[in-house]
């Protein structure tokens, strides 16, 4: 670690415009490219920025197996938000001491398949926000590690809709957090504390960072205090979440990681930890590991001008790529098939899906599109993949993966859906014939 952080971003422009296309040619549209050498990077530069830290990977902003094998060989832990993803993380050789279960409001299933797996890998650890959870665990036996997740009360990121901080529905409430942890701490192995802000966390909000750190930081200290007064085990760690940003929009700078790392440890201060060590920093970031590694890959079949916009009808939707839709999320879109003496219209691009949302962006200048255009959407690798739908019928689009800048060294990693992977999970209420 050399006490700095490059901190530049992989934009579109970073890509090798004729490997992507022939990636297109090769595999077809629409067409997930993640890059595991980006991975890999966007690994290290955290723990760089972070070294004292445990730093676990949020799964679920891609779980595809590669990603996962990428993110355990770089030495990272495995965050998860369901048993599906528990299950995955552990098929992709993570160790039960590597995996963090984030239990929000579980399903009995989850719980038992989370209590399961525990049996087999012991160092599991289940973070808990409601004190149902915990004597639901308790219920099925389990009295293994729990970390107990608070509600500090300030959010933030992106969207309203990925602020968890300040929902109720997310943890218990701070001010309740020290008599359920010591409740916790007497049935179960309390091992830590955990908050965390919501997604896409940009400089701006760091006063806010800066301000839940400290709360539990405050919070750690007295909690520590009443473990020690009732002969308790101490905290391992205080885990201040994930949510780290990244620019999407050219113009926007990009997170200055070491600055964020320096005011989480300032603001968090010392806390008695375990066996006469400090508790440990964890963070959890998702986004910052995959979001500029990948890239969705989509081709033009329609060129419509209208008196408002020429609208460019592609063969990806809202289904391959939900955030622009959900979140009015921009992502960056260049047109690799252009020539660039060509110039730029203010163009709609817009899906097959019946739904008007179904747009990725509009009248954003675009070097004038053709039909049969390849058109590459940036910074795709996070919640791309990952919160694809098969709504309209449309099978899930395939992903490729390669290593680094040279794009001719590809590998599927996964194939693209046909209808018949829609319908296996289908039983017919009468056969054909009848109707005949
Ligand atoms: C509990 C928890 N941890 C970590 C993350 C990862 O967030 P991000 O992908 O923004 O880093 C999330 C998602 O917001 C989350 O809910
Ligand atoms: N899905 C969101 C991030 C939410 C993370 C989970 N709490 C996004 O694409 O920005």
């Amino acid at each position: 670690m050399d006490g700095t952080n490059d901190d530049r971003i992989r934009r579109l422009d970073d890509w090798d415009t004729d490997g992507l296309t022939a990636l297109a040619e090769e595999f077809e549209t629409p067409l997930y490219v993640i890059d595991l050498e980006r991975v890999s990077e966007n690994c290290n530069r955290l723990r760089d920025a972070f070294p004292e830290a445990e730093v676990r990977y949020a799964v679920k902003a891609h779980t595809g197996r590669s990603v996962l094998e990428t993110v355990r060989r770089a030495g990272l832990d495995a965050e998860c938000a369901s048993a599906g993803e528990v299950e995955r993380a552990l098929a992709a050789g993570f160790r039960g001491d590597s995996l963090h279960y984030t239990a929000v409001n579980p399903p009995a299933r989850d719980l038992d398949a989370v209590v399961s797996a525990w049996d087999d890998h012991p160092d599991i650890t289940v973070t808990v926000g409601a004190a149902d959870t915990l004597d639901r665990l308790d219920e099925r036996g389990f009295d293994g590690r729990v970390c107990l997740r608070v509600n500090p009360g300030i959010g933030a990121g992106h969207h309203e809709k990925v602020r968890t901080g300040g929902h109720a529905k997310f943890g218990v409430p701070l001010s309740r957090a020290p008599e359920t942890a010591i409740d916790a701490a007497r049935r179960f192995d309390l091992v830590g504390l955990h908050a965390h802000a919501g997604s896409g966390i940009s400089g701006a909000d760091l006063a806010d960072h800066r301000e839940l750190v400290g709360r539990m930081g405050e919070l750690a200290r007295t909690v520590a205090e009443e473990l020690s007064v009732e002969g308790l085990p101490g905290l391992e760690y205080v885990d201040v979440g994930g949510g780290f940003g990244v620019p999407y929009r050219e113009e926007e700078p990009p997170l200055d990681l070491n600055a964020v790392a320096a005011a989480t440890r300032d603001a968090l201060g010392t806390v008695p930890g375990r066996d006469g060590d400090a508790a440990r920093l964890a963070i959890e970031p998702g986004r910052y590991v995959v979001a500029d590694a990948g890239v969705l890959l989509t081709r033009v079949n329609t060129v419509k001008p209208t008196p408002d916009t020429t609208i460019v009808g592609v063969d990806a939707g809202m289904t391959d790529l939900i955030r622009p839709a959900l979140y009015d999320a921009y992502h960056p879109i260049a047109n690799l098939s252009a020539n660039l003496s060509q110039e730029a219209i203010p163009a709609t691009v817009a899906g097959p899906i019946c739904e008007s949302a179904d747009v990725f962006c509009d009248n954003r200048p675009l070097t004038r599109p053709e039909r049969g255009d390849v058109l590459a959407v940036g910074i795709a690798g996070a919640y791309g993949y990952e919160m694809a739908s098969q709504y309209n019928s449309r099978p899930r689009p395939a992903e490729v993966a390669v290593d680094g800048s040279d794009l001719s060294d590809s590998r599927p990693v996964r194939h693209r859906e046909t209808v018949e992977d829609l319908t296996r999970v289908e039983r017919p209420i009468e056969p054909l014939e009848d109707h005949e």
